[in-house]
């Protein structure tokens, strides 16, 4: 797409040091830029986007924009009253357009992506970083300090590095920055969040998990001991490279699990876990590969604390979601399905009694690439801008 799309607007260098920007529009109007200037006077370019964007404007960079998650990252932000794209990155694909790459995207009027090495962050305020993890840790430490930045890959996730470097099987390359590092998980870490500089976006299976427990574990309603995880994935959980594993013929008509024991997201899980507990938890996770392209299902089976009652897990989730907007505690027992929360940022839930008692089954379920990644990622930069939370996310799911 060519640039003689854009309309070039120029900033007023009156402004400059501020905190925020003002950049006047060559119709005379005044955008209002929120969080870090540029530090020269230059020239701007904005995408001419078919939405109406608000008046105050942050520019976006999306690092990553020719895989799954950036590209959600860019279907949302078309929708998105404050934020607008300025620069989006590829690597294989660098130099093509992104409706090139994802045609359901070509009506977005969007500057080309381009390598990591020839960004221009100059026009940029925050960053999508939809990057494999390690590579991550190594771009990141080279952006401009002043940067906001919501990660979406592990590498920021697990604040001990020797863990990191025991399950991701090398060792951490930022170690400083993942002090400052905060764990995106928007429910319960809403006020952290809002004041980070970095947010590591939480892993998809993880957030399926932590939604749940998190609160039943604050209330001390469940043991810690014999927590078990049956967790399913669509298949663009697995990125959008090739690969033999996720060929059609390999995962149409049939599911098989994966990662038993050893995948990386079950120190993830235990770190959220241990926390809400004050003390360490340790689960038995076992994820599965589902012929789906997207959705996740996390069956959880809990056994509850003693005279607890599978109610009482019912009514602590509905006191800890009541004022959540996108997670939803559904009718006792509604069963929740992938399909219902496909293309949306919502988390549906519910709890049911086992039939062992003093059991609990608690199922979970998200899109993946909504709430398990780019709709997660979104609702933390709109709490780290300042915004209203769910800007740009008002999305339903799709159905059928
Ligand atoms: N998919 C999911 O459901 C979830 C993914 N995540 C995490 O989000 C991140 C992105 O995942 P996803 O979008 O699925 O992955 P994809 O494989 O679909 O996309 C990866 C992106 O990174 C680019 N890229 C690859 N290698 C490099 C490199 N060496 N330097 C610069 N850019 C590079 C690719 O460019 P190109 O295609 O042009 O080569 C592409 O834009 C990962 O860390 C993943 O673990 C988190 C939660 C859920
Ligand atoms: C189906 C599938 O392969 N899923 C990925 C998880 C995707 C995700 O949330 O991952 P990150 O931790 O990489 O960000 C996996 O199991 O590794």
């Amino acid at each position: 797409m060519s640039s003689a799309a854009f309309s070039s607007i120029s900033l007023d260098p009156g402004c400059f040091g501020k905190g925020e920007t003002t950049i006047r529009k060559r119709d005379g109007r005044r955008l209002c830029i929120r969080g870090s200037v540029a530090s020269s006077p230059q020239s701007l370019q904005f995408a001419n986007t078919k939405t109406q964007k608000s008046e105050e404007i942050v520019r976006i960079g999306v690092l990553g924009a020719s895989g799954y998650t950036g590209s959600e990252i860019v279907r949302l932000l078309a929708n998105h009253p404050n934020f607008g794209i300025t620069l989006m990155t590829a690597d294989r694909k660098a130099g093509q357009s992104i409706g090139s790459v994802f045609p359901h995207l070509v009506t977005q009027n969007l500057p080309d992506m381009v390598a990591v090495k020839d960004a221009d962050f100059s026009n940029v305020d925050a960053v999508f970083c939809c990057l494999p993890h390690a590579t991550t840790q190594d771009i990141i430490k080279c952006l401009p300090k002043q940067l906001k930045i919501v990660d979406l890959s592990a590498d920021f996730r697990l604040r001990n590095v020797n863990e990191y470097e025991e399950w991701y099987g090398q060792p951490h390359r930022a170690p400083e920055l993942q002090k400052e590092a905060i764990y995106g998980l928007t429910e319960v870490s809403r006020e952290e969040i809002r004041n980070a500089r970095l947010v590591a976006n939480p892993g998809c299976y993880p957030t399926s998990v932590q939604l749940p427990l998190v609160p039943l574990i604050k209330a001390n309603l469940i043991e810690l001991r014999n927590i078990i995880i049956d967790a399913k994935s669509g298949v663009s959980g697995a990125g959008r490279g090739a690969k033999e594993s996720i060929l059609y013929t390999e995962i149409a008509e049939g599911i098989h699990s994966y990662g038993i024991t050893k995948h990386r997201h079950v120190p993830e899980i235990e770190q959220g876990l241990s926390d809400a507990s004050r003390s360490k938890v340790t689960v038995s996770f076992t994820p599965h590969l589902m012929p789906m392209s997207r959705g996740m299902q996390s069956t959880i089976y809990v056994e509850m604390a003693p005279g607890v009652q599978v109610d009482d897990l019912y009514q602590q989730l509905k006191i800890a979601y009541e004022d959540e907007e996108f997670v939803i505690l559904l009718d006792k027992g509604a069963v929740p399905h992938t399909r219902n929360v496909r293309g949306s940022n919502y988390c549906f839930m519910n709890v049911f009694p086992d039939r062992i008692p003093g059991r609990a089954i608690i199922i979970s379920v998200i899109d993946n690439l909504m709430k398990g990644a780019s709709g997660q990622a979104v609702q933390n930069l709109n709490l780290m801008m300042g915004f209203p939370e769910n800007s740009g996310l008002l999305y339903q799911a799709l159905f059928p």
